[in-house]
């Protein structure tokens, strides 16, 4: 019998030195057991430290490119990394508004890249204001500690999440790989309203409806302001800097959802891939080493 794979349907830009955007993705997804069809939003000019330039695709040619694989091929997860445009964020959400009249639960995984590392941009129009189409449509949002600085104003990670939230999105996982300290710490929030059923004593329903434990369940932490932490993970910091770490993790938790596992599973499986590619990367050149997926 021929074996299958679940797709998800990528939205990246070419990082030609193979750290980041598309190659880390299709390495990332298939890393889960899942296959990456991906849609190109933009060429980027860049090596494995800096961007020098970005051009981002026609709206309409990432239009061509969706429809052609959405078409015949079945979709199990979207993962968005840079759109490269406003123009392009609205195409994106365009075709996940459609997908989703099929597929109401089709998870979609949005990684908010606002600019590389090393602070260089990486879309042509302002990255925050792009993002606005596809908030409400994500599913999972996994801003590092600066980019959810930068997209709410606020400094305090609760209210940061509060903040998305409202913009529509669902799960926020904020991660801490530019903080400091011996720990990365990544940390997951859900609007107040579900994570305070979730907080209520762990009743075994509550639980498979999160897809969680009783025990993480039970750990949940109610706050204010309409976020709630959810759960939040420590890794050991790993010495030097790493291209492509966050895309490698969005990826994971995508290919990880279009496997079909239960979000708390999700989460937790695509940190453990990404510190183990971390923990295993391999240096092109001077700077910033690949994430061996
Ligand atoms: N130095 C590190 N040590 C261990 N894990 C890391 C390190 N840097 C990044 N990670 C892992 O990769 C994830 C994404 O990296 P991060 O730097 O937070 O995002 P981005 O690449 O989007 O800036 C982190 O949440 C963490 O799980
Ligand atoms: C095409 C492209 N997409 C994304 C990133 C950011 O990568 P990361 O934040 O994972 O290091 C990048 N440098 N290039």
């Amino acid at each position: 019998m021929t074996s299958s794979r679940p797709c998800v349907l990528v939205f990246a830009g070419l990082d030609p030195s193979g750290g980041a955007g598309l190659t880390a993705d299709a390495q990332a997804v298939a890393g889960q057991g899942a296959h990456a069809l991906t849609v190109c939003t933009a060429l980027t000019v860049q090596d494995n430290d800096r961007v020098h330039g970005v051009q981002p695709v026609d709206a309409a040619m990432l239009l061509l490119q969706a429809a052609a694989l959405t078409q015949k091929i079945a979709v199990s997860a979207v993962k968005i990394g840079i759109t490269g445009s406003a123009a392009n964020a609205r195409a994106i959400a365009e075709v996940i508004v459609r997908l989703r009249e099929q597929q109401p639960e089709l998870p979609v995984v949005l990684d908010p890249v606002l600019a590389s590392g090393h602070g260089d941009l990486l879309s042509r129009d302002d990255a925050v204001q792009a993002l606005a189409p596809l908030l409400p449509l994500a599913t999972v949002l996994t801003p590092n500690g600066v980019e959810a600085r930068m997209m709410t104003d606020a400094t305090q990670a609760h209210a940061q999440a509060a903040a998305l939230h409202a913009s529509g999105c669902q799960h926020v996982l904020i991660t801490g790989g530019h903080d400091d300290g011996d720990e990365v710490v990544n940390r997951w929030y859900a609007p107040a309203a579900t994570a305070t059923a979730t907080a209520a004593p762990a009743s075994p329903a509550t639980a498979a409806a999160l897809g969680t434990d009783a025990g993480t369940v039970g750990r949940a932490c109610v706050g204010g302001g309409g976020a709630a932490l959810v759960r939040e993970w420590r890794w050991a910091r790993l010495a030097g800097e790493f291209h492509g770490s966050g895309c490698t993790l969005a990826a994971a938790i995508a290919g990880q959802l279009a496997l079909g596992l239960p979000l708390t599973d999700a989460l937790d499986a695509a940190q453990r891939y990404t510190w183990h590619a971390l923990r295993d990367a391999y240096a092109i050149a001077p700077g910033q080493r690949i994430p061996s997926r």
